[in-house]
């Protein structure tokens, strides 16, 4: 398995969420949401007068692992399903079986322009010696593309954003292959740095961000939650 063209810019952007996600939430940050066990933080910047205001999602869902939660959050099949503010998304080329660029063209956001975005899409595993479960992680990054030209008067997102979970086994049984779907839990931290990419009202994409950034993470861990029902646990 080679190295593709974006491998480092894929390393470089993964350390990065891994080093930030563990940062703590002390200064700046403001808990501008709740509900249930989801918290939602955001930091309100702006650049040249474009709110980017990063903004931090700590969510724990009953009775899926990170390994679901990230398996149908990057396969491109279940996308729509689950993600209500897209026209339309697709695959414009695959780097290796981890890695897959994605253009997709998002429903307009009165009063904004219509937007589309070009990014890799990056899923990772990875094993830490001393807790028992992996970490999964999706890591999605704009990129330019020839075939995902700028096309006025659809605005180019810049989006920079992590799903980043953690399996948590309640009382583990002596055999793991007794664990049971109420055992589980998965713990996710979601980042999120979105430049909407060209003038939008301040107040508005902040309302905006502010309703959809948690009906998004609501609908799709229900949707993972609907998915994996009756499914064997993947771990
Ligand atoms: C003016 C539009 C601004 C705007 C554009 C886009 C996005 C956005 C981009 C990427 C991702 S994702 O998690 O990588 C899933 C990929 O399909 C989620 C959201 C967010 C906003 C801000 C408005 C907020 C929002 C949050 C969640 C869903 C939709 N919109």
């Amino acid at each position: 398995k080679g190295k593709h063209r974006l491998a480092n810019d894929v390393e470089r952007v993964v350390q990065e969420h891994l080093t930030y996600v563990r940062e703590e939430m002390c200064d700046g940050w403001d808990l501008i949401h709740e509900e249930g066990k989801m918290k939602v933080y955001r930091r309100e910047v702006e650049e040249n007068g474009i709110v980017v205001d990063p903004l931090k999602i700590f969510h724990s869902i009953q009775g899926v692992t990170g390994h679901e939660i990230c398996h149908y959050f990057w396969e491109y099949q279940y996308r729509m399903e689950w993600e209500t503010t897209l026209d339309s998304t697709k695959i414009i080329e695959a780097l290796d079986q981890d890695t897959v660029i994605f253009f997709q063209m998002h429903k307009r956001v009165w009063p904004t322009a219509q937007r589309d975005s070009c990014f890799w899409s990056h899923i990772r595993c990875i094993s830490n010696s001393e807790e028992d479960q992996p970490t999964w992680l999706v890591v999605n990054y704009t990129t330019p593309h020839p075939l995902a030209p700028i096309k006025p008067p659809q605005v180019r997102l810049i989006a920079n954003v992590a799903m980043i979970c953690e399996t948590i086994i309640n009382e583990p049984p002596l055999n793991p292959k007794d664990i049971k779907r109420e055992n589980i839990q998965c713990k996710l931290a979601y980042v999120a740095f979105v430049n909407p990419g060209g003038w939008v009202p301040s107040a508005a994409v902040r309302n905006v961000a502010k309703r959809e950034y948690p009906r998004f993470l609501r609908r799709f861990t229900s949707y993972v939650i609907e998915q994996t029902r009756d499914k064997p646990i993947l771990f």
